[in-house]
């Protein structure tokens, strides 16, 4: 795990890393893109409960149902989950308009210092975008929270998304405090920048 997310060690053992958001948003295709490098088109096979795609000695990387019957599963794995990926879909409103409540539903359950970060994924379905990019930053503005748009489908911005949750998670953990602080807003903003990541 500690390999699939790009850093070389993570002192924290354990570490459980889950995506969130509504229905169909895209967040199985996502792990996949990121684990197997591939793209999951065609039928849409809704995840049931709860479900891991990556897991080793280290930590697990969950993957969760979107679907309101499935919330009070869902709700139990919060608590231990040390960074939530957030995502809605960009050409579904209603995902969007969710994300209040998904981070209210967050505060509730997830650990106070949990790593947070909000996605909008299917970044390339332009033609279908009823979410517009600034929409997603001002709102990930106003809940302090990193924000990156993403795609399955074309892979852009997922590895970073990992990434960037995996070097706050273990610049948290580290024990050498002479280090200088990471800052994941920044270094989202930098990165996202640099790859020019909307280029659809
Ligand atoms: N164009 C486009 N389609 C995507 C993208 N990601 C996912 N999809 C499609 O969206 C549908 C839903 O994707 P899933 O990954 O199964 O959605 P989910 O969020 O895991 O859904 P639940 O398991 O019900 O919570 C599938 O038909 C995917 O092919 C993307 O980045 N771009």
């Amino acid at each position: 795990l500690v390999a699939a997310l790009g850093v070389d060690s993570l002192p924290c053992s354990r570490l459980q890393v889950m995506l969130v958001g509504d229905s169909g948003v895209g967040k199985t295709c996502v792990l996949v893109r990121f684990k197997d490098g591939a793209f999951l088109a065609g039928s849409f096979i809704s995840t049931v409960g709860i479900d891991f795609r990556v897991r080793d000695a280290l930590g697990s990387i969950w993957d969760t149902a979107g679907q309101e019957r499935f919330r009070s599963v869902t709700h139990a794995y919060y608590r231990d989950a040390h960074a939530l990926l957030l995502l809605y879909d960009v050409t579904n409103k209603s995902s969007f308009d969710n994300m209040q409540a998904w981070l209210t539903e967050i505060h509730e359950y997830a650990q106070q210092n949990v790593v947070l970060m909000l996605l909008g994924n299917k970044a390339d379905a332009a033609h279908e975008r009823v979410v517009k990019r600034e929409e997603g930053e001002r709102l990930a503005k106003e809940y302090g929270v990193p924000f990156m748009e993403t795609s399955a489908k074309s892979g852009m911005n997922v590895e970073l998304a990992f990434t960037a949750i995996a070097k706050e998670l273990k610049h948290r953990t580290m024990k050498d405090e002479g280090e200088q602080k990471f800052q994941l807003q920044e270094f989202v903003k930098k990165e996202t920048r640099s790859t020019g990541c909307c280029g659809f």
